[in-house]
């Protein structure tokens, strides 16, 4: 009787729906004239309740007569909320490091981002009251920036808040080496009960890629369900995620779409004196004036600024005219390249390029210092020796922390993996914003 009833609804539901609703479908029990559907969750009931109430009563009233009754249940999540007991105290769960720069503060607001902006400072002080947000804009215009903003308010303003903010190729990878670990129940555990709030970066990762999508979906849908906040960010609108399935596309526009638009000259003049600000460094306003003229995005100015504090670092001087060249390509400036890989390895390390070479031993700097000879030596594909004298140290402690950090890899340390990953991806903004 179970089967007669789901193939009857199968045949009355488009296929399009079908996947979108009834892939966690079942039923639980049917008790005389009564059945009990059983789906994956909450939202899914209510969906379900809401849109296909009429036919899924009249297949059961067809199957077992007119008296016939139903009702939607859902799969209880155990212990969402209290799994850390209440002495303990829960440690921030950060999936990757968020970048402490990326605060409300150090974020220019203009007619670009304002409403953005002002819907993430109503999710920072009330998290999950619009859920999920959807956050699109072209690249390099401050998504990311504004995602970690809202995590970094949280874990400041409640440290027993759990952040997890991973892309969506992270949490891909991560997926699929639980899957081949055997140890998927604790991934999922992870994501969908540890979390107090998920930030997904760079969804457009996932398009065309079923698998983990579906992973996400379910991911969402128990998030959701509990309340807490989700927030997407994308290179394009839902509708433009071509290929995603069409359930995941759907829950992204139930939410609140949120969109940055592009900075105009005066905003990306102000945005080009804030990273100077962060960075520490003073720019004359006629170079950022030049910049913001030059490049019609942020993230652009930021390697073009970055590119700038490099040649400055090492000649000690800037000018308009150097600065014209340097970014125009005019006359090539020298190689600055071991400079630039210590700015990056500093900005994200939160620590200075000097403290980099530096002999000191605190926690952040070694770590700098190991990942980066690392990514010198694999990446780049520089010899040991020449990594020894841009980190002036050793040829002996070059290999060393070579090799400690592909033990870390091989042994699947996520942190490691995703410094390496930020590194790449801050050398691609270098480039980009470069022309040299
Ligand atoms: N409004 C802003 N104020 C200050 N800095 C900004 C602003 N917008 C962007 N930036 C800076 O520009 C750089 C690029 O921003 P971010 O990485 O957040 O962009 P994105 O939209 O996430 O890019 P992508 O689409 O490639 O993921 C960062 O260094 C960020 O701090």
């Amino acid at each position: 009787m179970k089967k007669e009833i789901i193939v009857a609804l199968k045949e009355k539901i488009s296929r399009q729906n079908w996947e979108s609703w009834f892939l966690d479908f079942d039923i639980r029990e049917i008790k005389d004239k009564h059945v009990i559907f059983e789906v994956g969750n909450i939202f899914i009931k209510d969906r379900l309740e809401k849109k296909f109430n009429k036919i899924i009563s009249k297949v059961v009233k067809d199957i077992l007569g007119k008296d016939s009754t139903f009702e939607i249940t859902y799969k209880e999540v155990k212990n969402v909320k209290s799994e850390a007991g209440p002495l303990i105290k829960k440690r921030p769960l950060l999936i990757t490091p968020l970048n402490p720069k990326y605060t409300f503060e150090n974020l220019v607001v203009g007619e670009f981002n304002k409403f953005a902006y002002n819907v993430f400072i109503e999710a920072s002080k009330k998290p999950g009251f619009y859920n999920p947000i959807f956050l699109y804009s072209g690249v390099g215009l401050g998504k990311t920036h504004l995602a970690q903003a809202l995590g970094n308010y949280l874990l400041e303003s409640n440290p027993d808040m759990k952040v997890a903010y991973l892309t969506s190729e992270e949490f891909m990878n991560e997926m699929f080496s639980a899957i081949k670990n055997g140890n998927i129940e604790d991934f999922r555990e992870k994501y969908r009960k540890k979390a107090d709030i998920l930030i997904i970066d760079d969804i457009q990762f996932l398009i065309g890629i079923k698998s983990a999508q579906t992973e996400l979906f379910h991911t969402f849908n128990t998030i959701h369900e509990a309340g807490k906040q989700i927030i997407i960010c994308s290179d394009r609108t839902p509708q433009e995620l071509k290929d995603f399935h069409s359930r995941m596309i759907s829950r992204f526009q139930m939410g609140l779409l949120v969109k940055i638009e592009k900075p105009n000259k005066e905003d990306l003049f102000k945005i080009g004196k804030k990273i100077c600000q962060m960075k520490h460094i003073e720019i004359e306003d006629k170079i950022i004036d030049y910049i913001s003229n030059v490049y019609d995005n942020p993230r652009l100015i930021h390697g073009a600024i970055l590119k700038l504090i490099a040649y400055k670092n090492l000649y000690g001087k800037l000018n308009l005219s150097i600065a014209e060249s340097i970014l125009t390509n005019v006359s090539k400036p020298p190689k600055s390249f071991e400079q630039r890989l210590l700015e990056i390895l500093a900005d994200i390390f939160d620590c200075s390029p000097e403290d980099i070479i530096s002999s000191k031993r605190t926690k952040n700097i070694s770590y700098a210092r190991k990942v980066g000879m690392y990514y010198a030596v694999k990446k780049l594909n520089l010899s040991t020796r020449d990594v020894g004298t841009i980190f002036k140290k050793s040829h002996s402690s070059v290999v060393q922390n070579v090799k400690q950090v592909e033990k870390l890899i091989n042994d699947g340390n996520i942190i490691v993996k995703n410094y390496l990953k930020q590194i790449d991806k801050t050398s691609k903004t270098f480039a980009h914003g470069e022309s040299m």
